[in-house]
């Protein structure tokens, strides 16, 4: 079993809105209120090496990256916190308290407790005037993409000169609020990989999408081959997807890059073939194969 299948499960009782976007989106007198929370684990999450401070700053970045998704402005965080010594805790405040400093927003609450594995959960809320859907995308629209993919799998494969990418991950939020004010059709954050969010996206959408690998933006100085697969499959860059009239694009002060085409037939393709929704997901198996979580 893994995450999404999981997450599907959950439809028949709590109906497709709760599962459909990157936040819960929130009617609130005339605007929106979108809520988001991630919880990151030691193992699967912080690579060997990484500082308590940049542990910090990227349990905030994750979820300030689902907000800027909606096209929102993040106003604040909660983070709990299960410590497996005390003595971490400063750090992890000081990371994501300037993650979201740097990004316009607070850091009001959260919780505290003793656990064996390092665990964070990080809680925010954004607001919007009008939010941006995972739906919405039509046929004809561009498909395009915030800065640059597969540099955080690059640095998981020995890549070191992408280091950085991989443990301080920086959300697109004045991205997400300038892609929502030139009227981008569909938006989310690519947490898992774009081959992953694209099915994502398919799952919302009364349409497909078809990707030109050619153009995909790859990891300079890795070799092609290796580059194109990180690209598709690799997570951890928090770019934003989204779909856009041709017309609108390119958006002023938005470094994005198109990389196919919204089309009507109801699948995912790159160049021409079909795409398989493989990327970074959790599982439950027995074993390490069936599991890459498994240790
Ligand atoms: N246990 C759960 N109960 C209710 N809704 C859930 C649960 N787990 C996930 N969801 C919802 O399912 C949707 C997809 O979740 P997912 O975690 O894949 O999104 P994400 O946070 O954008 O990705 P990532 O975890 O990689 O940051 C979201 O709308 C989320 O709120
Ligand atoms: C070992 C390792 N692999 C990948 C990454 C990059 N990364 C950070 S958060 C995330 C996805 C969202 O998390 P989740 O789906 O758990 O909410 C990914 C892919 C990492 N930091 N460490
Ligand atoms: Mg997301
Ligand atoms: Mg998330
Ligand atoms: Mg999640």
């Amino acid at each position: 079993m893994d995450e999404r299948g999981l997450i599907r499960s959950l439809v028949p009782l709590l109906g497709s809105a709760a599962t459909a976007d990157d936040c819960a989106a929130v009617r609130h007198g005339g605007e929106w209120l979108l809520l988001s929370t991630d919880m990151l684990h030691e193992t699967t999450d912080f690579p060997i090496g990484m500082t308590d401070v940049e542990i910090g700053w990227m349990a905030a970045a994750v979820t300030l990256s689902d907000i800027a998704a909606m096209g929102a402005r993040p106003l604040t965080l909660l983070l709990a916190t299960g410590l497996d010594r005390p003595e971490r805790l400063a750090g992890i405040t000081e990371g994501a308290l300037a993650c979201c400093r740097a990004h316009g927003a607070d850091l009001a609450g959260g919780d505290t407790d003793a656990h064996t594995e390092l665990t964070i959960v990080s809680t925010g809320l954004g607001t919007a005037a009008s939010p941006v859907r995972r739906s919405g995308a039509r046929p004809g629209d561009l498909i395009c993409v915030t800065g640059y993919l597969g540099g955080a799998q690059a640095a998981l494969s020995g890549h070191d000169q992408y280091w950085r990418r991989l443990i301080e991950p920086v959300p697109r939020v004045a991205e997400g609020l300038a892609l929502n004010a030139a009227g981008v059709t569909a938006m989310m954050d690519i947490s898992d990989g774009l081959a992953l969010s694209l099915h994502d996206m398919l799952a919302v959408n009364e349409c497909g999408f078809a990707v030109d690998s050619a153009r995909l933006p790859r990891p300079g100085g890795v070799p092609e081959d290796e580059g194109r697969e990180f690209a598709l499959y690799g997570g951890g860059d928090f770019e934003l997807l989204f779909t856009i009239p041709a017309e609108h694009f390119p958006v002023v002060g938005v470094d994005a890059t198109v990389i196919g085409a919204v089309v009507a037939e109801r699948s995912v393709t790159v160049d021409g073939a079909p795409l398989p929704g493989r990327g970074y997901m959790h599982c439950w198996g027995s074993s390490p194969d069936q599991n890459p979580d498994f240790r």
